[in-house]
């Protein structure tokens, strides 16, 4: 983890980005999104919160900034950098070996039946198999290929530990696995190919 900080330090980045109260903030808008996955409003309440959330985002607007300044890139001491488009996870450890992560889908990640998504199954991987090539590579790089096999349902609400890990690097292609585990039954596994971009590409 904090060779994870170290190399971000390194580039420039600042834990402190967004101040002290953004990780509640993050938080109380992953607790919106989970009670909107499952909300069945009365006309009296849609109403109530419609106003109450344009009043909200017009406050918000005015402090939106563009891509790369946003906290999202620098906060690794809040869940998934403070990224609500990921679903939450804490890293336990990070070098170039390979990433240890807890993550916990939530019920805005419901697919069915109580269980994630598979598209959010894959969106997680691709953000910890992303860092896991980052961290090997010494580079920032790109999916090019990411293949993800579900083994069981993968539960919502529950603690889950991911292991992502570089197995082998061939210029600018880093060859990559993980896995997805609730106890010790495997979930979901993953494998991937991201590609270190070059100096400018965009
Ligand atoms: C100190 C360091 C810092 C450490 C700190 C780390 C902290 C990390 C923090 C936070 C982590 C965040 C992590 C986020 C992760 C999310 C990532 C995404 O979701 S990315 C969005 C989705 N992906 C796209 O949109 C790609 C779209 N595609 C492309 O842009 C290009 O196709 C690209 C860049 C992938 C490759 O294009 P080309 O022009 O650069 O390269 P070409 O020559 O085509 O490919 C290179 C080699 O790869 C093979 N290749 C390319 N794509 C392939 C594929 N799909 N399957 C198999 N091989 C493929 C090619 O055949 C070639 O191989 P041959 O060199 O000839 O051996």
């Amino acid at each position: 983890m904090s060779e994870l900080i170290n190399a971000r330090e390194e580039r420039g980045a600042d834990i402190s980005r967004g101040g002290p109260y953004y990780g509640e903030l993050i938080e109380q808008v992953r607790g919106l999104m989970d009670r909107a996955r499952l909300v069945s409003p009365t006309d009296e309440l849609a109403l109530d919160a419609i106003g109450i959330l344009k009043q909200l985002n017009d406050k918000l607007d005015a402090a939106v900034v563009n891509e790369w300044s946003t906290p999202t890139w620098t906060r690794f001491d809040l869940p998934a950098r403070g990224n609500i488009t990921l679903p939450p996870f804490m890293i336990d450890h990070a070098d170039s070996s390979g990433v240890d992560a807890r993550l916990t889908f939530r019920n805005y990640h419901l697919g069915g039946n109580n269980a994630a998504h598979g598209g959010q199954v894959a969106v997680g991987f691709d953000d910890l198999l992303g860092m896991a090539a980052a961290m090997h590579a010494g580079s920032i790089t790109r999916t090019a290929s990411l293949t993800v096999d579900y083994r069981s349902v993968t539960p919502l609400n529950t603690e889950l530990k991911v292991r992502a890990w570089a197995e082998r690097q061939e210029g600018r292609k880093v060859f990559v696995r993980a896995t997805l585990h609730d106890g010790d039954r495997l979930c979901a596994e993953a494998h991937g190919l991201f590609i270190v971009l070059k100096p400018g590409q965009a």
